[in-house]
């Protein structure tokens, strides 16, 4: 999966038509590459445009989306939707339940703190709060990962995935292939071994 941030005060902002090249690139080097457009709380004005434009494989909405909007953006877009849900404490992880009927996937991460971005901050959350819960739909880990701890991560959460930005840059918003590299290995030895 490849994720195009469309968050326009992000280091990782991409404009569509950014986004339609670089998708076009991905969609002809891979026939099994699947794009993750990230977007928050925007509307089905600016989501036609992306959608439009990029036939997205995924929708990631990564903003206060409630069960409702969810399953409105489902049925208006007919893509299926990744739920972020921000993870602080035992209600939040309780909270993620109510979007286990109306999202494909969850994506689990941080909690953004008051100021920060929704995402890609590169903190990790406490993972004994999802340990052991069973979420009802499939979950991708996410929040402050990398190649050196992803292992032990998915160890104690055996999620369905793994996600990763801050982990794989050299600056913020400036992907280093080697990091890349180094994550992926680390992360399919990871979930493969939970899997056995
Ligand atoms: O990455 C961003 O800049 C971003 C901006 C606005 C909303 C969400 C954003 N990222 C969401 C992601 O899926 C990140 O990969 C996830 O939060 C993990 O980030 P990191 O902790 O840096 O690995």
């Amino acid at each position: 999966m490849l994720g195009f941030v469309f968050f326009p005060k992000s280091p990782r902002h991409i404009s569509v038509e950014q986004a339609t090249a670089l998708v076009a690139q991905a969609r002809d080097l891979s026939q099994t590459v699947q794009i993750v457009a990230l977007t928050v709380n925007l509307s089905d004005t600016d989501l036609e445009a992306i959608c439009g434009s990029i036939a997205p494989n995924w929708l990631q909405l990564h903003g206060k989306e409630a069960p409702d909007r969810v399953v409105e953006v489902r049925r208006e877009f007919a893509t299926p939707v990744m739920k972020a849900i921000g993870i602080a404490n035992a209600e939040d992880a309780e909270d993620a339940l109510r979007y286990a009927t109306v999202a494909e996937r969850l994506l689990l991460d941080a909690k953004p703190t008051a100021g920060a971005l929704p995402g890609g901050n590169g903190v990790m959350f406490d993972h004994r709060l999802i340990a052991g819960h069973d979420f009802g739909v499939p979950y991708l880990l996410s929040g402050g990962l990398n190649a050196d701890n992803v292992a032990e991560a998915v160890a104690l959460t055996r999620p369905d995935g793994v996600d990763v930005s801050s982990g794989v840059e050299s600056a913020p918003g400036v992907k280093d292939v080697a990091r890349i590299h180094a994550f992926v290995r680390a992360a399919r030895e990871a979930l493969d071994s939970a899997a056995q």
